[in-house]
């Protein structure tokens, strides 16, 4: 497919230098990019808010204003920047802007028009680079960017043409030298690329999709200004390809201030100034309050200084000034923005909103979710200290229950064994699947607004490389202590401890999963998920033989996977043998004085009974949990926003 450009802007008025700056900037454009222009209008932004009562212990809630009637725009072919001091509301702008605050915290007469029509933009046309970033930490750099493109691009373009954007953006960005480096994070094993660089590749991730409209939340923070700059400057050519573009920025040089078409100076959630930059300076000097520009300042630091010392002042008069001013006629001269050469009628709402779903289809996304997921959850779980812990394990498992002698003695000790190696390792399954996906929710919120894939492939890619990478180093272990524990030896009987080991635990990861779905307060699932654990355990039936459960809860115990496959560990133990006498005369179970004991005998009395003295009955159960757990947590995962 060959790249379809949108019309460019015929020309620039280059009334603010920016003609000046040489800019390379070698950013491709694979796709016609719908326009977007975004008009906020007197947004008055109040969210619910939860504030402590003074001298008591309780919180009550109001509504804390943070954007005072804000009435700005942004528009296709033009970088905008909002400047303001900390807490001047910049960050809640954006959300706004995005369209990721809730309608009803929008009050008095706020009106967001998207091409000229009320209504929020489509979220998939939307790109956002908050402060922290959300990247998949053992992928590289290329990859994180490649993944994001892919998903974004449509089906029909050829896949070296996704990687060849990959590699302008990478290149853009300043990228290239550590394109095969890990990105890690700060809490993960891996170090990874340094802060400034993970900065680059957030913004590398939402650039390459090429949204209409891109909002960055200080993108240049922790970057020379080089770097600074050379991003800036591919903001700027990007603009020039039709896209509507915002960045929250503090203070940038006097170079990076001349690039901006549009300027919006915030001060407490206040606009004291919106319009065209090169006229910001003659606006405020024009304010009887401000001191004038000093020679060898910068514009920026000046305009800084100007805001910090009228909030210092706690009168608002550059608010009250830009309130008159732009109420009449008075200043619209300095303030008139530039209009924006738009090269072709704009999309109406409905237009926008009508565009296919997802850029590739289900199988597509399926695939490349598939191949990333397990390279994410690859470094999460198949790590040294994993491994360490695994073998840990081993030597404390061995050291307790070497090589069981065979006899109606050891199958106390035998059970315990068997009932310890699912405990210890279902409740690290769980613990684990909880904490991955706490980790992958904002993720998986961001990128589920952003339509760049649907809940059903998300969830089908996860279910496969849960089923593989996760268990993998705890059935490993179940895979050694089968033989330093001395079990059945029997190679049939070995493959059924596998199997019945590897679906208890698969089960519990399934309840892990549907348990952090369920709660997303993420340490409430952490504090919980262990109790609800030990719980099922209890209904396994080790501690208190089935039968002796308190006929109130008994019924849980065919709800607990532990059950099920405590009972086919044991069965695969002792089903169709004899188990040799003892002369330890204090030993009894079963029947007294039947020697060698049926191995039917220590199953019965464990409470496993009737239909459930079958293997392949409990295998079916638990993995019909499984089902039920995977199923429930897909669908609470489809409600959740
Ligand atoms: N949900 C909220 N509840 C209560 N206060 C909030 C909420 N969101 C933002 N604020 C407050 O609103 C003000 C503006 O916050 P915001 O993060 O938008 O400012 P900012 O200009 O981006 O600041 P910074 O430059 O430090 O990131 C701050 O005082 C902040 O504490």
């Amino acid at each position: 497919m060959t790249a379809t450009m949108p019309p460019q802007k015929e020309s620039k008025d280059d009334d603010d230098g920016s003609q000046n700056l040489s800019r390379h900037s070698s950013i491709k454009q694979t796709r016609s990019v719908p326009q977007v222009e975004l008009r906020m209008e007197n947004v008055t932004y109040a969210p619910l808010t939860k504030s402590a009562v003074i001298g008591s212990n309780q919180t009550q809630t109001q509504r804390t204003t943070i954007l005072h009637n804000i009435t700005t725009q942004i528009s296709p072919y033009q970088l905008t920047a909002w400047m303001g001091p900390s807490g001047s509301g910049k960050t809640s702008l954006i959300s706004v802007a995005a369209a990721l605050t809730r309608p009803h915290d929008l009050i008095d007469d706020s009106v967001i028009t998207v091409n000229g029509e009320e209504g929020s933009i489509p979220k998939r046309l939307v790109g956002v680079v908050w402060q922290d970033d959300l990247l998949l930490s053992n992928l590289t750099v290329e990859e994180n960017i490649y993944f994001a493109a892919r998903l974004k691009t449509s089906q029909e373009t050829p896949d070296p043409q996704v990687r060849e954007l990959t590699e302008s953006t990478m290149r853009e960005l300043g990228l290239l030298h550590v394109r095969d480096s890990l990105v890690g994070s700060p809490l993960s094993a891996v170090r990874g690329v340094s802060g400034g660089e993970r900065k680059r590749v957030s913004v590398a991730v939402e650039l390459v999709v090429q949204p209409s409209l891109l909002l960055l939340d200080e993108p240049t923070s922790g970057l020379d200004a080089t770097t600074a700059l050379s991003l800036m400057t591919t903001l700027k050519d990007l603009a020039a390809f039709g896209h509507s573009i915002a960045v929250v920025i503090h203070q940038p040089r006097t170079t990076i201030y001349n690039m901006f078409d549009h300027l919006l100076l915030l001060s407490k959630g206040r606009a004291i100034f919106d319009g065209k930059p090169s006229s910001a300076r003659a606006y405020l000097e024009s304010c009887p309050t401000v001191v004038s520009l000093p020679p060898e300042t910068g514009i920026a630091d000046w305009l800084m200084d100007i805001i910090t010392d009228d909030e210092r002042k706690g009168e608002r008069t550059l608010a009250k000034y830009w309130n008159d001013c732009s109420s009449k006629t008075g200043c619209a001269d300095l303030t008139q923005r530039e209009q924006s050469k738009l090269g072709r009628r704009l999309s109406t709402l409905e237009e926008l909103q009508s565009a296919p779903k997802y850029d590739v289809t289900f199988w597509t996304q399926l695939k490349l979710l598939t191949v990333r997921t397990l390279k994410q959850q690859r470094g999460e779980r198949l790590t040294t200290t994993a491994a360490i812990l695994q073998l840990v394990y081993l030597f404390f498992t061995a050291l307790f229950w070497w090589h069981l002698p065979d006899n109606t003695a050891r199958i106390y000790e035998r059970n315990s064994l068997l009932f310890f190696m699912l405990i210890a390792q279902a409740n690290g399954v769980v613990i684990n699947a909880v904490t991955v996906f706490q980790r992958e929710r904002a993720l998986l919120r961001r990128e589920r607004a952003k339509k760049m894939y649907g809940v059903a492939s998300y969830f089908l890619a996860k279910t496969m490389s849960d089923m593989t990478n996760n268990v993998l180093f705890p059935l490993l272990y179940g895979m050694a202590v089968y033989w330093t524990a001395n079990f059945r030896v029997s190679a049939l009987a070995y493959v059924r401890f596998i199997l019945a080991f590897y679906m208890s635990l698969s089960t519990a990861q399934s309840m892990g999963l549907f348990i952090s779905i369920i709660m997303p307060n993420g340490q409430l699932a952490l504090v919980l998920a262990p109790p609800i654990t030990l719980f099922f355990m209890i209904m396994g039936g080790f501690y208190i033989p089935l039968q002796s459960i308190h006929v109130g809860i008994r019924w849980a115990t065919w709800l607990s996977f532990a059950r099920y496959g405590y009972s086919a560990l044991i069965i695969n133990e002792f089903e169709g043998r004899d188990i040799p006498c003892s002369d330890d005369v204090s030993v009894q179970v079963g029947p007294v004085g039947t020697c060698p004991l049926p191995g039917e005998d220590v199953i019965a009395d464990m409470g496993i009974t009737g239909i459930t003295e079958s293997y392949w009955f409990n295998i079916g159960m638990v993995f019909a949990l499984q089902v039920v757990f995977r199923f429930a947590a897909y669908y609470m995962l489809r409600r959740t926003r």
